[in-house]
């Protein structure tokens, strides 16, 4: 199959946002496997975590648009030749921060072509759906079922779980297996995901070549869907692939449709679905204006989202005209915050004010949803913690409980200007919550998705990590 690519020397463009710097070439993808090879040289990739400021339930329908941040917080994936190997097929991934965190797995053929490679984690120990979900759907895309041994270290920002007070080192160790680092909700499944399926990408292909960014996207979300065993929206994958975005999603069916990877049709539909542009769906690049900026608080307390979405949409689904009328009105308020921010961006004139009325309104909406269907998304608590912020800290122009709710994390912005953040930062360090205090994270919004990295950009971890990653 004969396909135009494109990429820049920095990460993907979407297409609206510039093109310069990109060069496109045409190259066979899915191709024979005699001109996959691996990269004699490292290679790095990072992705970025998310917040989804507006949206939340409503951009789980297709009709609906969410507003999504990337964050500075990115997961990095160095692929690197293994040194002590030289079996064919034999992947290593470490996530050196944790306890216990190597992952090695033999890839060979399935012995049907149709039916996808075969990864087998070959040491004891904890299994991680994401990674080995990940490296099945990305191998199998590429027919490589026997790639030569490589090493993949996973080296994630310390802000994507709860840490010890600073200073830390920057990428810093916890003393524990991952399943028991408390996460902050930036989307680590969604970044490591498509961090992985895109260094694999670019370690296996010929170096000369480039890859449309839809297809990183593609295969990240299939990867990521069939890891978790459900089809979120995929806001999150979409901002680790292409940056803070206006997101609608695709239809559900383009994934509910690929086989397990024990089907015979399984390479055959995995590589169609990942090579089509999914044009239905929409990812518009945007991002705050200069004047204002984003903070993230972490709350420590969980709420579980899969039980929040059932029932959300359970109501929907039984709720009639009062529901429909509610979740209409909801996004068309989402909608009212995306435009304040885009004509900011287009050079209308900027006023707070604007902001501030429009995430009024959009919480107002919230909490009617959260009412009606019995779920608490805005919960009491966090209502005060967000009205006190944004009557006692000069400069915040207001704040969410983003994505699904609840009592996880809250998201502000604020004016970029004076002690404004520093003043929003000590006020959130004071806020008692049941745990604790509320953790301002040390994170920002950021346009940017994925991005190849510089290989030779990890030198001054590489004394921490003595004897357990080859960076
Ligand atoms: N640094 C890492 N190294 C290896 N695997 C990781 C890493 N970070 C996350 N994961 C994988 O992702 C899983 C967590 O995914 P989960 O969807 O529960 O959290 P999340 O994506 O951070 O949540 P949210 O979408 O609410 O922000 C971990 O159990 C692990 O399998
Ligand atoms: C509730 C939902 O709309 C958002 C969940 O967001 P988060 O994982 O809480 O950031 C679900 C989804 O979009 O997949």
């Amino acid at each position: 199959m004969h396909m135009v690519v494109t990429a820049s020397s920095s990460g993907y463009q979407c297409k609206d946002r510039g093109q310069s710097g990109v060069i496109s070439l045409s190259i066979q993808c899915s191709a024979p496997q005699s001109q996959l090879m691996s990269s004699p040289s490292p290679t790095a990739v990072s992705a970025p975590g998310k917040v989804l400021l507006a949206g939340g339930y409503t951009v789980l329908d297709p009709s609906c648009r969410g507003l999504v941040f990337a964050l500075s917080a990115r997961i990095h994936c160095v692929a690197t030749p293994s040194i002590n190997s030289s079996t064919p097929g034999k992947i290593t991934v470490r996530s050196p921060q944790f306890q216990d965190a190597i992952w090695e797995y033999q890839v060979s053929s399935s012995g049907d072509d149709g039916k996808g490679v075969s990864v087998v984690q070959t040491n004891d120990g904890d299994s991680n759906p994401f990674v080995l979900t990940t490296l099945k759907y990305t191998l199998s895309y590429l027919s490589l079922p026997s790639p030569p041994p490589t090493t993949l270290t996973i080296l994630a920002d310390n802000p994507y779980y709860s840490q010890p007070p600073p200073p830390i080192p920057r990428f810093n160790s916890l003393p524990f297996p991952i399943k028991s680092a408390y996460k902050t909700g930036l989307g680590s499944s969604a970044a490591l995901v498509t961090s992985l399926t895109s260094c694999i990408l670019h370690h296996f292909l010929p170096s000369s070549s480039t890859i449309q960014p839809h297809i990183f996207h593609n295969l990240a979300q299939a990867s990521h869907c069939a890891a978790q065993g459900k089809v979120g929206s995929g806001f999150d994958v979409a901002a680790a692939t292409y940056g803070s975005c206006v997101y609608r999603r695709f239809p559900p069916e383009i994934l509910t449709a690929i086989p397990d990877p024990d089907d015979s049709n399984f390479v055959q539909t995995l590589k169609q679905t990942v090579d089509e542009q999914w044009t239905s769906m929409e990812c518009t690049p945007i991002t705050l204006p200069p004047q204002i900026g984003l903070i993230m608080g972490d709350v420590q307390c969980g709420s579980s989202t899969p039980g929040m979405v059932k029932t959300v949409l359970g109501w929907r689904k039984s709720g009639g005209e009062q529901s429909e009328a509610i979740w209409k009105q909801l996004d068309s308020r989402n909608g009212d915050l995306i435009t304040a921010i885009k004509d900011i961006n287009s050079g209308g004139e900027y006023t707070s004010d604007k902001i501030k009325t429009r995430i009024a309104a959009i919480r107002e909406m919230v909490r009617e949803l959260g009412t009606q269907a019995g779920v608490e998304i805005e919960p009491e608590s966090q209502t005060k913690l967000l009205d006190a912020a944004a009557s006692e800290v000069d400069g915040v122009i207001g704040g969410v409980v983003p994505g699904a709710g609840g009592y996880d994390a809250v998201c502000f912005l604020y004016e970029r200007q004076g002690s404004v953040e520093e003043n929003l930062r000590t006020f959130l360090g004071n806020w008692k919550v049941e745990n604790g205090v509320v953790k301002a994270l040390e994170l920002g919004q950021e346009g940017e998705g994925v991005r190849v990295e510089k290989a030779e950009g990890y030198q001054d971890v590489k004394a921490y990590f003595e004897g357990i990653a080859e960076l």
